[in-house]
C-alpha cells in the first residue's frame, strides 16, 4: 500500500471498445491531484490480433478468450516495456463481455504476469469490485475527469464527454471538496457512439471508420430511425448506466436500406442525439463540454454535437489536455488511488452502494515465488 499523498509516477494503459490498440500514458499524481504529464505512446492490434479479439467479445471464457487474453498481455508487455521504471501501472485490459446485473463484467489480459514481465507492481481488474458492490462496474474515468476539472481550474459545472466506440458522460461540480462527495459527480455511458459506424464501414466498404465523418456529412439523416432508436428504454433509465459495447447491435440492422452514406448520417446522428438525451439528466445545467476519445476528430459527429447541445462544444485539447490519452491517464490515476487505499467509484458514477476502491495490487516476485513454493517449473 502507498501512502496516501505520496507523489507516485504513474503509467496507465488503456486497451477500448473500438479493438484498434494499447494507448499508454504516464502521469505524476498524489491520488487526489494531476500533478504532471509525462510520455505516452499507442501500440496498434494488427488485423490477425484484431480478428482474435473480435472473435471473443461477448464471450465469458474458453479458448477464444484465452487466446485473446494473450493478444493483449503480449501487446501490454511490448508497449509498457519500452517506458522508464514508474512506481506503479494501472492496467485495464480488454473488456469482452459487460453485464453488471447478471454474469457480471470481464476484463482480459492477467495483471500478475504484466507484472512479473515489467519488474513494476501492477493495478488491475479495476471494476469487479465495484459490480459486486451493485455497481455498474462503468464508467470509471469520473474520479479522473474531477481532478481534470480541478487541474484545468474549472470553477462552474462541466461536463467531459469520450466518444469511444461506446459514449460516456461525466457531468463534475469542480467546487465540491472531493469527487465521493454528495453531488460532485454523475456519470453514465451515453449510447452506442463510434462502434455501429466502424461496423458499418467495415461491413460495406472494409475501412475501419469513416474519416472525419466525411460519408456521414455527405448523408441525409433518417429521423424516423433516430426517432425509434431514442425510444428505447434505455434512455429513459436513470443514471447511472452502463453499455456492452454490442448491447445495440440491431442498431446496424435498422439502417440497412440506405445508402452508406445516409446510414452513415444516421448511426451518426443517433450517437449525438444519444448524447443530448444523456445532458438532460444534468442535475445543473453545464457551462461547457469537453470531448475526448476519436470521436472528437468526427467533425460531422461534433457539428451534430453542438447543434443539439447549444453549449460551447470542444475537444479536450482546447483546455490543454491529450484527448487521445486521457483514458490511459486515467487507468494510471485510479491505479494511484487503489494503491493508496482510495476510493475510484461512488453511488454518482456507478451506483454501487457506497464509494469503492477498485482493483487487484500485483507485486512483482509473488508469481515466481508462488509456483516455486509449490514446486512448479517455469
Ligand atoms: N479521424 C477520425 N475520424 C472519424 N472517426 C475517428 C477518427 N479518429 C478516431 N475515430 C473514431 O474513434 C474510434 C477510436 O476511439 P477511442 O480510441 O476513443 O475508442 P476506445 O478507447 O477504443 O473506445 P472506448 O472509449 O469505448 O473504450 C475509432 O474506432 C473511430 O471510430
Ligand atoms: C465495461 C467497459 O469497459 N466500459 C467502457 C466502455 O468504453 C466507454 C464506456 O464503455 C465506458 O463505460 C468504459 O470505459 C471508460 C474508460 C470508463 O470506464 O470510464
Amino acid at each position: 500500500m502507498l501512502k496516501a499523498g505520496a507523489k507516485v509516477r504513474v503509467l496507465g494503459a488503456m486497451s477500448g471498445t473500438s479493438l484498434d490498440g494499447v494507448d499508454a500514458a504516464v502521469i505524476e499524481t498524489d491520488g487526489q491531484n494531476v500533478l504532471g504529464f509525462g510520455r505516452s505512446a499507442f501500440r496498434p492490434y494488427d488485423a490477425d490480433e484484431q480478428s482474435i479479439l473480435r472473435a471473443a467479445l461477448g464471450q465469458w471464457g474458453g479458448p477464444a478468450v484465452e487466446a485473446a487474453a494473450e493478444v493483449v498481455e503480449t501487446a501490454h508487455a511490448e508497449l509498457l516495456s519500452q517506458f522508464d521504471p514508474v512506481d506503479l501501472v494501472g492496467f485495464h485490459g480488454q473488456t469482452l463481455a459487460h453485464d453488471p446485473s447478471g454474469q457480471g463484467t470481464l476484463q482480459v489480459g492477467d495483471g500478475a504476469i504484466l507484472a512479473e514481465v515489467l519488474g513494476w507492481p501492477v493495478v488491475w481488474d479495476f471494476r469487479s469490485a465495484d459490480v459486486k458492490l451493485g455497481g455498474e462496474g462503468a464508467p470509471l474515468a469520473p474520479f479522473y475527469h474531477f481532478a481534470l476539472a480541478r487541474y484545468v481550474k474549472a470553477r462552474e459545472p462541466l461536463v467531459f464527454l469520450n466518444l469511444g466506440g461506446v459514449g460516456n458522460l461525466t457531468w463534475v461540480d469542480p467546487t465540491a471538496e472531493k469527487p465521493e462527495a454528495d453531488g460532485a459527480l454523475l456519470a453514465f455511458d451515453t449510447g452506442p457512439a463510434n462502434a455501429p459506424i466502424n461496423d458499418l464501414m467495415h461491413g460495406r466498404r472494409g475501412q475501419d471508420r469513416d474519416q472525419d465523418g466525411a460519408l456521414a456529412a455527405a448523408g441525409t439523416v433518417d429521423d424516423q430511425i433516430v426517432a425509434s432508436f431514442l425510444s428505447h428504454r434505455f434512455f429513459h433509465r436513470m443514471p447511472p448506466k452502463s453499455l456492452d459495447r454490442d448491447a445495440w447491435g440491431s442498431l446496424i440492422h435498422s439502417v440497412e436500406t440506405l445508402s452508406d452514406a445516409d446510414a452513415a448520417a444516421t448511426l451518426t446522428a443517433c450517437a449525438a442525439q444519444a448524447v443530448h438525451e444523456g445532458l438532460g439528466f444534468c442535475p445543473r445545467p453545464p457551462s461547457r463540454i469537453l470531448v475526448t476519445g476519436g470521436g472528437r476528430h468526427n467533425t460531422t459527429m461534433m457539428k451534430m454535437l453542438a447543434a443539439a447541445a447549444q453549449i460551447p462544444v470542444d475537444p479536450v485539447e482546447a483546455v490543454g489536455l491529450d484527448g487521445d490519452m486521457l483514458e490511459a491517464q486515467a487507468f494510471a490515476f485510479l491505479a494511484a488511488r487503489v494503491a493508496m487505499g482510495l476510493p475510484t467509484s461512488c453511488p454518482g458514477t456507478t451506483g454501487v452502494r457506497a464509494a469503492v476502491g477498485g482493483g487487484t495490487v500485483s507485486r512483482p516476485g509473488t508469481l515466481l515465488a508462488a509456483v516455486g513454493a509449490s514446486g512448479g517449473d517455469i
